[in-house]
């Protein structure tokens, strides 16, 4: 497998681009490191697919260079940079059995009879094929067909990456999530460079050791799901990852303190100085599980931020309190057993998990 390196990589679709908005990606320069499990995630029309086929050779990029372990590929097709590909829907021959399907792409390369039958079975036992074997592809249903499709891109061990493009897309959501789990314990098992693309953040989160964000063509940060969560580098990260997302609310930075709709939120002296050299529009972040929010007889006299509460979800395992103070609504992510008293409360914010943010990019 293969270390992939992005250098000053970039992508127009047009010929004669001028602006910034005129790329699909725009100049990235990133090292993926071989072995990782890395997966792209991002709205809609931001650039995941873009790259991908770039890396794949489907694409030769505007600007700028794809290495695999230091060799350029930039501009070898898809067949001669040595990848296994998965896609949305099903690639495999009706006609074959499951266990022809799985070793095609090693009889296809003249791998001994012994090894091709070792390595079928093993994957095949990893994906719960082997029951299956023997049957013709053509009789099996949507969800083992793409199961196949995964097997016969685990099947080589000797290709630099294994590109998924939303492999999991038309499989029903038990099995999805049964092939998710499958396919992290595939890669810690077998530790190939995985590239994974989706609009999924809970299958980002579950299958990838890194996870590349994206959003209006720019990796807006690349990082483990903790970091991810812990510290977003861009509000669209602190906003897209995360059950609810981030709070972000507008702010002025003023004697000491921040200030939402005229109520005064405590930062760090770190915090404080770090952002007194912005210059850009200020925005406060913080995750709905770092807020406490106190009410009945425990908020009076607390020192925090007066809201109202608008509603109470019930989760299950935990609850949703939605509350408002001047334009700003903010989720607070509470216990199960934490009851909510009356319709105000006081909001406090953990001063360590309160973010700021200059243009959209984490300050310090
Ligand atoms: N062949 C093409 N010609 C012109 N523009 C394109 C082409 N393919 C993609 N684009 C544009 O490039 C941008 C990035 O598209 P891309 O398909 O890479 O995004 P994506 O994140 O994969 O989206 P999706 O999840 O919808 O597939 C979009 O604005 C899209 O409209």
């Amino acid at each position: 497998m293969a270390r992939i390196d992005l250098k000053g990589l970039a992508h127009s679709y047009f010929p004669d681009p001028k602006t910034d908005e005129d790329y699909a990606l725009r100049r990235m320069e990133h090292v993926w490191e071989d072995g990782g499990a890395y997966a792209l995630l991002g709205p809609s029309g931001c650039g995941k697919t873009t790259l991908l086929n770039i890396i794949s050779g489907l694409l030769t990029p505007s600007h700028g260079q794809v290495l695999f372990d230091g060799k350029d590929v930039t501009n070898l097709a898809p067949e001669e940079r040595n990848i296994a590909q998965v896609f949305q829907f099903p690639v495999i021959y009706d006609t074959m059995t499951v266990y022809e399907n799985l070793a095609f792409p090693l009889r296809n390369r003249g791998v001994d009879a012994k090894r091709v039958d070792a390595r079928v079975r093993e994957i095949a036992g990893m994906l719960d094929l082997t029951g299956k074997l023997k049957q013709k592809a053509r009789g099996l249903g949507a969800d083992e067909k793409q199961t196949i499709s995964l097997g016969r891109g685990l099947v080589r061990d000797d290709v630099s990456a294994i590109l998924f493009d939303e492999p999991l897309t038309v499989i029903d959501p038990h099995l999805k999530w049964v092939l998710r789990r499958k396919l992290k314990e595939i890669h810690n098992k077998l530790r190939p460079t995985m590239v994974y693309v989706t609009h999924d953040q809970v299958e980002a989160l579950t299958f990838a050791d890194k996870v590349v964000v994206m959003y209006g063509g720019k990796v807006v940060q690349l990082g483990t799901p903790q970091e991810l969560f812990e510290n977003p580098a861009h509000t669209f990260v602190g906003y897209f990852i995360g059950s609810p997302g981030m709070n972000i609310m507008d702010c002025k930075i003023d004697d000491g303190a921040a200030w939402v709709d005229g109520q005064r939120i405590g930062l760090s002296d770190r915090l404080l100085e770090a952002v007194s050299k912005q210059t850009g529009k200020i925005e406060l972040g913080i995750r709905p599980e770092f807020l406490t929010l106190e009410t009945g007889d425990a908020a009076k006299g607390s020192d925090g931020v007066d809201v109202n509460i608008i509603k109470v979800e019930d989760l299950g395992q935990y609850k949703i309190a939605t509350t408002r103070f001047g334009a700003s609504e903010i989720k607070v992510k509470l216990g199960e057993d934490e009851q909510v008293v009356g319709q105000s409360g006081v909001l406090r914010f953990a001063p360590e998990w309160t973010k700021l943010y200059a243009d959209s990019q984490l300050v310090a």
